[in-house]
């Protein structure tokens, strides 16, 4: 039986899940990062390198994305290219470790608000197969996939180092879902790295490098 999530895994003894052999600087490195609610979590991932972690609902996924974009308190360590999370500020730090949530967040109810370069982001919509037109919708009028969608679109246009993806394909057909694993992969070319949640487990594999699962907030290696 699966135990809990709300007792305190943080007391059991750090687990090494990976450690980067080679002398380069992986993009990100966890070091012992937990809280009440997660195990420690000890990683590195290289550039261009996808991580996936499946498993059962309310077993700490999001969680562990939050702790890794420093949105919750937690302890232990994080560094993007061998810097430090301490030694930036937060906003720094979420501008390149960039927390993508299954349901962004929308401010105003014009989509264009949310877009400082319009022209950059029709360029990624239209990539993700969003007609030019939706950038010039209501938030209101948009289905879920298209949120989703030019949710994603905002994270991208950030240049993320490390892309934290909660469900992010949740509300998407197979051919959006394509598309969008495609602008992933183009992200990763170019050698940002990724963490992406899913409940689709062909998708945890075809995306990811090394898998993990998530169980009553502990990360176990599925793949690597
Ligand atoms: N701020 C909070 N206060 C109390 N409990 C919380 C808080 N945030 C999350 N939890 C609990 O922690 C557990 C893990 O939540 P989390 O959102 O990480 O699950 P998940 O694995 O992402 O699930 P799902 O697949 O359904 O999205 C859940 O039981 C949730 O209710």
């Amino acid at each position: 039986m699966p135990q809990s999530v709300h007792h305190s895994p943080s007391a059991a003894p750090d687990r090494v899940l990976f450690h980067n052999t080679s002398d380069t600087v992986p993009v990100l490195r966890l070091r012992g990062l937990h809280n009440s609610r997660l195990a420690p979590v000890t990683l590195d991932i290289p550039a261009g390198e996808c991580v996936a972690i499946v498993g059962p609902s309310g077993s700490g996924k999001s969680l562990l994305l939050r702790q890794i974009a420093d949105l919750d308190p937690g302890q232990g360590s994080a560094e993007l290219d061998g810097r430090d999370r301490m030694q930036m500020r937060g906003y720094e730090w979420r501008r390149q470790v960039v927390y993508c949530q299954a349901e962004a967040g929308w401010w105003d109810d014009a989509v264009t608000a949310h877009f400082a370069d319009l022209d950059a982001a029709r360029v990624i919509a239209q990539r993700l197969g969003l007609p030019a037109a939706k950038l010039d919708a209501q938030v209101l009028e948009l289905s879920t996939g298209e949120r989703q969608r030019l949710g994603l679109v905002r994270a991208l246009l950030l240049k993320p180092r490390v892309l934290l993806l909660d469900e992010p394909t949740a509300a998407l057909d197979e051919q959006a879902t394509a598309l969008v694993e495609q602008e992933w992969q183009r992200g990763m070319q170019q050698g940002s790295s990724i963490v992406l949640v899913t409940h689709n487990q062909e998708q945890a594999h075809r995306m990811g490098h090394r898998g993990f699962r998530m169980e009553a907030g502990r990360l176990e290696a599925l793949w690597t």
